[in-house]
């Protein structure tokens, strides 16, 4: 069941409330805020009482890394989540988008148009901190592609492409429209040109709820303005269609840019220091100035104010702070100062929210078949211009080729070509086939663009992996035909262009089962190391129990023979090859190859050759299939595993960093 499915209507309760902030001098300053506009099908996002907590390293029990947030984001409008690093800005944005890592446990409320429901797959567009984009694309292709499978069929592929344009052009790239996105080992975009080319990817669809992690890392402050003017256009109607809701952290906004904002939260170690209005007016009168100065920490006149607050609430350098601030009162005084402030006011916060509907999937992409047609296209060719994914392995899948003809030159027919004949065929189907891990951390990138891109739902899962494997095989078969020929020609092995053909598609089907093994590895270790490390381990376990090494029949039966030699691609490989080489050939004393099949490889001859290949490609079919079906499974049980992970936070040992966190009440907890 999807995550969805778990909605729980509340009552619709006041569409209006007041936000009072009163000081600790009591003067108390008080704003309305209506929540009964017509937000047509925006999405009004509520969260309270919010707790996210991870386990602490060191000592037993749990570290809070937010405590009891309350808040809400409007369509229309800009809410900036600030406060220092590591305060948990990122974190609040994974836990609203339903994006948090496994060992976290959140507790509290958060609310989608009235209901209780976690975001899910496809349902919000998030640009992370992280840019997984595909680094061998030029920007244009990068948006075009993104463009082409996110907007739905009713567009032309002109006006498909006219967006993309236009959107690249909203992020200041048109002068890097045929650059190359970039990555390890060849420099492209900068990191803040990537940053853009994320948004852009993300802003195509125009979505109804947009989450930013930090969209102005890396830019100048020029550009950060014009970035955040354009996102903020965003959250303006747009051709009658519902407005937007949009929330980003933020680090240093300019002045300009903090104009921007309609509402801002403030956070400071997990915990929220100011929510409400934001206004860049220097003025008593404007929030959160009024909030900051009725407190003790007005805003020097000539100060940025965003500078000013998130000074005052820094304690990650407490002594240069406190010179900062002449002073004055310790940043630890301060934060606690203005936090029980806040959360002392009469109705610090009183969240309602609308019962207007459900939040639906985003709307109409591109149909099935095309989005297969445009994956199978974007990873042709960042497999073509990827020189480690196939080329590399190419040219070294050539010179060992050149070495095995080297070293079994001229096999002849006597009997010791018999076993010479089975070493190489073995080699071929083990070790040639083997070396396809080489291209895991190429299948992990894919992995990691594939893992974004489907979190913010611009296609399927089948799809992906129509698209991976159909845009594979031309490169497979080129590997497997240029080293084969030159494997199988320069020794010597069994004459006729049928047994050729035969080795070379047997090779084939091998490769692209090693490379789906690869991605089923990929999808559940998605690390280079380990995620090679385990599939080298698990092809070696094959490799020993295919039935070269050790002979069919003298194979231990517990394990190796049943199941591993069953279960091995490697036993029906070694078949396959061995009885395209050896039937037919006569050796030295009238020794005929089957008897050799027989009696020295202890082959089963009791059915053909292309029995073999016929299991080996329905084997690739199943490799496949798993492999969707992980992707699949992943994406259901995350919310139900999410589900299980949480416990009732009095069960939990709260490490309080900040003493006035008090831990949410029993009955205010919903359960992710
Ligand atoms: N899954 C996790 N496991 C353990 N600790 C975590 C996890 N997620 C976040 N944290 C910790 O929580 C704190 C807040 O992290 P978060 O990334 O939300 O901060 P941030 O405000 O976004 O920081 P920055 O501005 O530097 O990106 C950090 O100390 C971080 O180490």
């Amino acid at each position: 069941m999807s995550s969805l499915d778990h909605s729980i209507p509340v009552p619709a309760i006041s569409r209006a409330f007041e936000v009072v902030e009163s000081s600790s001098n009591n003067k108390t300053a008080t704003h309305s805020i209506n929540v009964n506009e017509d937000d047509g099908d925006g999405v009004f996002l509520t969260w309270q009482d919010l707790w996210v907590t991870v386990p602490d390293g060191q000592k037993k029990g749990n570290r809070s890394i937010l405590q009891g947030l309350t808040g809400y984001a409007r369509p229309g409008e800009l809410l900036a989540i600030m406060g220092p690093s590591g305060c948990g800005k990122s974190t609040l944005l994974d836990a609203l988008a339903g994006r948090l890592g496994s060992n976290t446990r959140q507790a509290g409320e958060i609310l989608i148009n009235g209901r209780k429901r976690a975001l899910a797959y496809g349902t919000s567009a998030y640009v992370t901190q992280d840019d997984a984009l595909i680094t061998t694309l030029t920007v244009s292709e990068a948006v075009y592609y993104s463009a082409q499978l996110q907007l739905p069929d009713t567009m032309t592929k002109l006006q498909k492409k006219e967006r993309a344009e236009m959107t690249i052009k909203e992020m200041g790239l048109q002068d890097a429209m045929n650059t190359r996105i970039g990555g390890w080992g060849a420099k492209g975009l900068s990191g803040g040109q990537k940053r853009r080319v994320s948004i852009c990817i993300e802003m195509l669809t125009r979505p109804k709820l947009l989450f930013l992690d930090e969209p102005t890392s890396g830019l100048d402050s020029a550009a950060s303005y014009y970035v955040m003017s354009r996102i903020a256009k965003l959250d303006q109607r747009d051709h009658g269609v519902g407005s937007r809701t949009i929330i980003a952290s933020i680090h240093q906004p300019s002045s300009e840019v903090f104009q921007l904002f309609h509402n801002l939260c403030l956070l400071s170690s997990g915990q929220t220091v100011y929510f409400g209005p934001a206004s860049a007016a220097n003025e008593a009168s404007s929030f959160p100035h009024n909030f900051f100065a009725l407190n003790g920490f007005p805003c020097p006149t000539l100060q940025n104010p965003s500078d000013h607050f998130l000074k005052t609430i820094n304690k990650d350098f407490q002594e240069d702070i406190e010179e900062g601030l002449a002073g004055v009162i310790p940043t630890e005084e301060a934060i606690d100062i203005l936090t029980k402030s806040y959360k002392s006011s009469d109705n610090y916060l009183q969240v309602r929210s609308q019962d207007s509907g459900a939040l639906e999937k985003k709307s109409a992409h591109a149909d099935f078949l095309t989005q297969c047609i445009v994956l199978t296209s974007r990873s042709f060719v960042n497999m073509y211009r990827d020189l480690g994914y196939y080329w590399f392995r190419l040219g070294v899948y050539v010179l060992l080729g050149i070495g095995l003809a080297t070293v079994f030159s001229n096999l002849g027919t006597d009997n010791n070509s018999i076993q010479a004949r089975g070493s190489l065929l073995m080699f071929v189907a083990s070790y040639l086939t083997f070396m396809t891990i080489g291209g895991f951390p190429s299948f992990v990138e894919d992995m990691k663009v594939f893992e974004r891109e489907r979190l913010n739902g611009h296609y399927g899962a089948t799809a992906f992996v129509f698209g991976n494997t159909f845009s594979a095989l031309p490169y497979l078969a080129l590997i497997s035909l240029i080293p084969g020929a030159i494997v199988y020609y320069l020794p010597g092995l069994h004459e006729g262009y049928q047994h050729f053909i035969y080795f070379v598609l047997l090779l084939f089907a091998c490769m692209l089962l090693v490379e789906s093994l690869m991605m089923i590895v990929a999808s559940l270790v998605p690390n280079y190391l380990t995620g090679i490390i385990t599939g080298a381990g698990i092809q070696g376990l094959m490799i020993l129990g295919g039935g070269f090494f050790r002979l069919p029949n003298d194979l231990p039966h517990p394990f190796w023979k049943y199941p591993l030699y069953y279960i091995a691609f490697h036993k029906y490989a070694y078949q396959g090859m061995f009885k395209n080489e050896f039937e037919g050939l006569k050796f030295d004393n009238n020794l005929d190859g089957e008897q050799v099949l027989r009696d020295k490889w202890q082959l089963q001859m009791g059915y053909s050759k292309w029995v073999d290949l016929a299991i080996l490609f329905g084997m690739v079919v199943f490799y496949r299939l798993v492999f969707l079906g992980i992707i699949k499974t992943v994406e259901k049980m995350k919310p139900v595993v999410k589900a299980f992970m949480s416990v009732p936070m009095k069960q939990t040992t709260q490490i309080m960093e900040n003493p006035c966190a008090t831990p949410p009440q029993e009955d205010k907890i919903f359960y992710q």
